[in-house]
């Protein structure tokens, strides 16, 4: 046979192999190939191979973003720690610790937030919270930081009275006076979205005085939560989706009429509008945070970039109101939750009130801190046993940072580390072995609280903390005790229409409460409105 004859069958019988089944079965053995290399390196090579967790978090990053998804990533991260101890491998690149003595060598001053935060949920630009190396962070957060500084949040408030006001009438007229029960997880974040538009913004979007979702903000942002949190955990996937044309419909947008891009075009109606009324020479007085970052300038004299103000509004809005709305739930339920702890707090906040030592109607800020040490214990009580961004907030580690040594063990540059607050928050070396239970004295004791203040993860932690802290911890100090000063509160009986009783779900990174459902009746005493 001739060799042209013999290439010729040769090529005839090699199309013949190229059928679609062929095609198929030759892809399905990479992925095996591919799945079963993965396996083997990251399993039996990988330097974290060292550390414990299960089987599949330790080979893909899936088995921890399925957790999350099915909403039991806490509960399924705590059975490990208390199985294997203070470190814990969840994702083939990521350290779970919880020991809160590692906070300070975790989240250091020049710590890097790994790519858990590239989402893009929140938009193309990024704002402070999302900014993962640190010199970009520091410079950025130098230019916005001047307006969350305490001395300048306490002048807001007057505002922050306004709303509380408000939200007691409203409170009072729709369910004191008719005894109508009411779902509390939803008023809280009601108040907490009134209270941040107004100081954020220069006016309330009206949550209470609608009594309803207004635009669907909330409901938007619950729905947009659970894709950011499962785009996040698998982040090498999401950073290649959105180098493809997929990418525009996974990063947020004002166009998407859903999830976070419902907030995007609410804030840019805010945006813009405050642009106009600056044109117009009419928002000279505005001294809100908006106004604050328009008028920003970096240190050539030159505004900042309004993509870039338009993300930290966002910020704003995303990370100040549903925040606050559930740690208002918390107090509320864990203070319902247990009869002793709400008559004694009850009994102090009254006796302060009669000794003249809160200002009426709505006392002050630091009147509430001095002179109500009990329930300032239970505030920060709850907020620990329900932070409400129950993540692991992971840090890269890095060269030329020191090294990072956890349990005797050196932590392998290129490793991801976090902490979950809510997991360090339960550390019996620190909080002792009813370290799950809610016992606002622990609190009490003047060491054990600068202790548990230190290291306190709820709001984040060192040079990467939350900027709002002051802002949120003045609603949390002020809101509730001046519901409880002004309302009885009382459990309903759980029913179809009013199921109970109320417990908090994690959606991608944020704790909500569902179902405090109560009736509400007047104290003699308490706000008159
Ligand atoms: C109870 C209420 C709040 C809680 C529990 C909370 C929690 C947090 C946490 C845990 C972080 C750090 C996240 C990380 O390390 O990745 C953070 C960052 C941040 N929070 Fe809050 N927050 C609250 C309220 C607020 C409010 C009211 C505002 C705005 C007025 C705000 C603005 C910010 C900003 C701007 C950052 C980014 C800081 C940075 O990276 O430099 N937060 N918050």
């Amino acid at each position: 046979m001739a060799i042209g004859e013999v290439a010729s069958d040769l090529v005839t019988i090699s199309l013949k192999l190229v059928t679609l089944k062929n095609i198929g079965l030759l892809c399905l053995a990479y992925l095996i190939c591919k799945a079963v290399s993965q396996i083997v390196y990251y399993r039996f090579i990988h330097p974290l191979k060292q550390f414990p967790g299960p089987f599949w978090a330790s080979v893909t990053r899936i088995w921890y973003a399925w957790h999350n998804a099915a909403e039991n990533e806490i509960r399924t991260s705590w059975e490990l720690v208390k199985k294997h101890g203070k470190v814990v491998r969840l994702t083939p690149t990521l350290l779970l610790v919880s020991s809160a003595e590692y906070l300070p060598l975790i989240y250091h001053r020049t710590s890097v937030k790994s790519k858990f935060y590239i989402t893009g949920s929140f938009g193309e630009t990024e704002s402070v919270f999302n900014m993962q190396p640190h010199a970009a962070h520091a410079y950025h957060r130098k230019l916005i930081a001047g307006p969350y500084s305490f001395s300048k949040i306490s002048k807001t408030e007057p505002l922050v009275d306004i709303q509380i006001a408000a939200w007691i009438k409203k409170l009072d007229d729709q369910f004191a006076q008719t005894g109508q029960p009411f779902n509390f997880a939803s008023w809280a974040i009601y108040v907490a979205y009134d209270i941040i538009s107004e100081v954020g913004f220069g006016k309330a979007l009206g949550f209470i005085e609608k009594g309803e979702d207004v635009g669907g903000l909330i409901a938007a942002f619950h729905t947009g939560m659970p894709i950011a949190g499962f785009m996040a955990r698998l982040y090498p996937l999401t950073e290649w989706v959105k180098s493809t044309w997929v990418g525009k419909y996974l990063v947020a947008s004002p166009e998407q009429d859903f999830g976070i891009g419902i907030l995007m075009q609410w804030r840019d109606k805010l945006v813009d509008g405050r642009k106009r009324e600056m044109e117009e020479g009419k928002s000279t007085h505005r001294v809100d945070l908006l106004q604050a970052f328009l008028d920003a300038r970096t240190a050539d004299g030159e505004p900042l970039d309004l993509d870039y103000v338009r993300a930290e509004v966002l910020l704003i809005l995303l990370a100040g109101s549903d925040t606050t709305g559930t740690a208002f739930g918390a107090v509320v339920t864990y203070i319902l939750g247990s009869p002793a702890v709400y008559e004694r707090m009850i009994n102090e906040i009254d006796s302060a009130a009669a000794s003249g030592l809160l200002s009426s109607p709505i006392p002050r800020y630091t009147e509430v801190s001095e002179h109500c040490p009990f329930f300032v214990a239970c505030v920060k009580e709850s907020i620990r046993l329900c932070p409400s961004a129950p993540i692991a907030l992971p840090r890269v580690v890095e060269h030329g940072q020191p090294p990072l040594i956890i349990e005797g063990k050196v932590i392998p540059v290129g490793t991801e580390v976090g902490c979950n607050p809510w997991i360090v928050h339960r550390d019996p070396a620190i909080y002792g072995p009813d370290a799950e239970q809610f016992r606002p004295e622990r609190w009490l004791d003047e060491g054990n609280a600068k202790l548990f203040d230190r290291c306190n993860l709820a709001f984040g932690y060192g040079s990467r903390g939350c900027l709002g802290k002051d802002l949120a911890m003045m609603e949390l100090l002020k809101t509730p005790l001046v519901f409880f000063r002004t309302f009885k509160p009382t459990y309903c009986k759980p029913s179809k229409e009013m199921p109970g009783p109320p417990k908090p779900t994690v959606k991608g990174g944020i704790a909500i409460w569902n179902d405090i459902w109560i009736t509400i009746e007047r104290r003699k005493v308490g706000l008159k409105v």
